[in-house]
């Protein structure tokens, strides 16, 4: 079952087309790179995907089911279900602890942590900062809180935008490298917006959205 399957998006605000007749399928465990000059239209693509946004025409089939019929909340549960997301800017709660930060997503799907939450951070390397508070993380630990956020309850895909953006040379390589493993271990597609060559390198497969559309780069 493909992770994600999107058929004839188009998006445009008012009169200006951001992007028309895109076609798109992941495969289970892989991960593709999103790139495309600024303004390209790739944060709105994958908000479009994340449903914060709406298309203005075309299907998205995640997880092995279609969209269109849904209504708002079985689609919000689905997405509950089946979609992590990573932020730019984080955007942990900053009254949660790390570990409640990244037991959120169970929480909202009312599923019990039975260690998962251990299990994330131990993976991202921050078991020992399991009860500190966000705005006592660097900016490297807070995006690894973020991916163990993203995956804590076993998404099948995983959309990240610009995750490495705010990070240096170095932290950007340990996150990509996270991030890879995490969503190979976990048998999910993610699909990763970035302007970095270096994380486009480390991904499966790379895809440049332009003009007239999305092509493989
Ligand atoms: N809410 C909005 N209303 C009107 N136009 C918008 C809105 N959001 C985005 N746009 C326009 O849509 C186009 C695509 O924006 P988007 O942020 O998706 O590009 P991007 O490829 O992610 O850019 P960047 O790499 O700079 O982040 C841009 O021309 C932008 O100005």
């Amino acid at each position: 079952m493909s992770p994600l399957s999107a058929r004839g998006l188009a998006k445009s605000y008012g009169d200006v087309a951001v992007f028309s007749g895109i076609d798109l399928e992941l495969a289970p465990g892989e991960i593709v790179a999103l790139l495309g000059e600024s303004g390209s239209g790739k944060s709105t693509l994958l908000n479009c995907l994340a449903g914060l946004d709406e298309a203005d025409a075309g299907s998205i089939t995640l997880a092995g089911r279609d969209l269109r019929p849904l209504d708002d909340e079985a689609r919000s549960a689905l997405r509950r279900e089946s979609l992590g997301f990573i932020f730019q800017a984080f955007h942990l709660l900053p009254h949660l602890s790390v570990a409640d930060n990244v037991a959120l997503p169970l929480r909202l799907l009312g599923q019990r942590d039975d260690g998962r939450v251990a299990e994330m951070l131990a993976a991202v390397n921050l078991a020992a900062l399991a009860a500190r508070m966000p705005r006592q993380l660097s900016g490297g630990q807070l995006q690894r809180v973020a991916i163990a956020r993203a995956l804590v309850h076993r998404p099948r895909l995983v959309l990240a935008d610009e995750p490495t953006g705010n990070l240096d040379a170095r932290h950007a390589t340990e996150v990509l490298e996270l991030l890879r493993r995490c969503t190979h271990e976990a048998g999910a597609a993610c699909l990763l917006v970035t302007h970095s060559e270096v994380a486009a390198q480390a991904a499966d497969r790379r895809l440049r959205l332009d003009a007239d559309g999305l092509h493989a780069g």
